[in-house]
């Protein structure tokens, strides 16, 4: 597992900016090695704004999008289309812009979809989704190039909320009620799962993330701040303009 690093920027636009030229330079050099690439998307005000900002980017085009794969960290558990899904959030800041193959754009299950109105069932179908992309013989999950995560006041991270009995679900992708921020009924890959991805993105913004963001890099425990959990199998790259990363421990600032 990686030792994290972090690299920080002025404010919130450039964060965006900066999250956005390296998504692209990252798919770019997985569909050079790989011949494809893997993300996995996240939900929230500045993944929406890096969404936007890729999709504003010339660059955009130099990526071969119909040999992307596109998984979700979490989505909120609404109906198709609800403008509070994560997933309806991606479309519109990006995925309707680029000329990504349908079959491989991965959503989790709505509400009101075929898993029906059970989180439980929509948990076991994305599991078994990701299950059948899984390379033959090898674990129950795909080959992640990229995963993305914004992180909240309260350190959590994809679904996983601090002191959520998620914390002890075995399986790659949990259902998850209770959650304390809203909407309460959600599905999630856990933090066993986030972490086979190759390489994590924590990406934060503004002071009120200052604190999560301090305690996770200052070795905080797991179950009570989740960001602090994660790890990539290669890199753990923590992205942040100045406010959020006002209480980064000083031996980490060496990116800026
Ligand atoms: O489903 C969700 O609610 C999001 O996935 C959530 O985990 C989000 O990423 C963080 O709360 C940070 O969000 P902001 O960038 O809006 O602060």
């Amino acid at each position: 597992m990686s030792e994290a690093s972090v690299a920080v920027h002025a404010d919130a636009e450039l964060l965006a900016q900066a999250v956005a030229a390296r998504l692209v330079v990252k798919l770019l050099d997985a569909q050079a090695a790989r011949g494809q690439a893997s993300v996995v998307l996240t939900g929230g005000r500045i993944a929406a704004a890096v969404y936007r900002a890729v999709a504003a980017l010339p660059a955009r085009d130099a990526v071969d999008w119909s040999r992307v794969d596109v998984w979700w960290g979490d989505e909120r558990f609404l109906p198709g289309g609800d403008p509070d899904r994560n997933e309806t959030q991606a479309r519109a800041a990006l995925l309707d812009a680029v000329p990504l193959d349908p079959a491989r754009v991965h959503p989790m299950p709505a509400s009101d979809g075929p898993a029906g109105p059970d989180p439980e069932e929509a948990a076991a179908r994305y599991a078994a989704e990701l299950a059948a992309a899984a390379r033959p013989g090898t674990a129950a999950l795909p080959h992640f190039d990229v995963l993305m995560l914004g992180v909240g006041e309260d350190g959590h991270v994809a679904s996983v909320f601090p002191e959520h009995p998620v914390h002890y679900e075995s399986r790659p992708v949990s259902a998850v009620r209770g959650s304390p921020k809203p909407p309460p009924v959600r599905t999630t890959l856990t933090l066993p799962a986030i972490n086979t991805a190759e390489e994590v993105w924590l990406v934060a913004s503004g002071a009120d993330k200052a604190r999560a963001v301090g305690m996770s890099l200052a070795g905080a425990g797991p179950v009570q701040l989740p960001a602090a959990g994660v790890r990539g199998v290669g890199r753990t790259l923590w992205l942040l303009d100045r406010a959020a990363a006002a209480d980064v421990p000083a031996r980490l600032r060496s990116l800026r």
